[in-house]
């Protein structure tokens, strides 16, 4: 997949460019991230790439002329028909589905916001979809870009080794994670399951798959109203809701 963040931070992106899974897939070629700068496409003394707010108020406004030179050179990089997307409060706000339908994409071209945000000129004319990673004030858009290149990118086919495709992405079912464990037995007073100590595989997958459904049903059960329910776990809720203290 070919991507390119347009940021006036884009040493900001090694972030996702110099570790991790999405560092793999880079140095294993399945993931291209160009990073531009909209400076480079200014021509004044002080490449200035933001402006006061007509109709005046604080903070400064990002110039659309700048930020349309670096998209035009992004979709270029990116290849013909990239997908233009502003990381942004005023978007949809991010979920898997949406991941999803984005690998599919063939390229992306995704833009930052700083200072007070874009001359709207540019996401009038330019921008195909506003994306948001939540509702909580930002800085700038560039941790939301990565937010967004580090969940797409799992779901192109090798990055997550060969043995794992991004179906089986372990945390991709839809239920919140079960607890997890490891060396050693006991600590600070503190034991490990006895169901996970023994090599009953079945029995800690059944385990497991209650603990999920049990943590997805108290901390987030709307996630439950989106998922079909397997015969299986139907019947482990209905052994929860049978524990549940009244
Ligand atoms: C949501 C809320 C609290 C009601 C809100 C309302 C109004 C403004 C903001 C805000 O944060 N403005 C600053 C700004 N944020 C973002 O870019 C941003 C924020 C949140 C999720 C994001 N996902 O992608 C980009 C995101 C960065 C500087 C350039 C202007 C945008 C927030």
């Amino acid at each position: 997949m070919r991507v390119a963040a347009i940021s006036i931070f884009p040493e900001m992106f090694r972030a996702i460019t110099d570790y991790g899974v999405s560092g793999r897939a880079v140095s294993e070629g399945h993931l291209v991230l160009d990073c531009i700068n909209p400076r480079t496409f200014t021509h004044d003394r002080h490449r200035t790439v933001d402006d006061r707010p007509y109709g005046g108020g604080p903070g400064m406004v990002m110039k659309a002329e700048p930020l349309e030179a670096a998209i035009d050179e992004a979709v270029e990089r990116v290849g013909g028909e990239a997908k233009v997307i502003c990381l942004s409060p005023q978007g949809r706000v991010l979920d898997q589905a949406m991941v999803e339908s984005l690998a599919e994409e063939p390229g992306l071209v995704l833009l930052s916001g700083r200072y007070e945000g874009i001359d709207e000129r540019v996401l009038e004319s330019w921008v195909d979809e506003e994306i948001s990673i939540g509702d909580y004030v930002l800085s700038g858009g560039e941790l939301a870009a990565m937010v967004l290149v580090d969940a797409v990118v799992r779901q192109i086919p090798g990055v997550l080794g060969h043995s794992q495709s991004a179906v089986e992405d372990s945390f991709a079912d839809g239920l919140l994670d079960c607890p997890h464990y490891t060396r050693p037995e006991a600590h600070r007073g503190s034991r490990v399951p006895e169901v996970l100590l023994g090599g009953d595989h079945e029995r800690i997958r059944r385990w497991r798959l209650k603990q999920s459904l049990q943590r997805t049903l108290i901390r987030r059960p709307e996630l439950l109203q989106e998922r079909e329910l397997t015969a299986e776990e139907q019947r482990l809720l209905a052994e929860i809701e049978n524990e549940r203290p009244d």
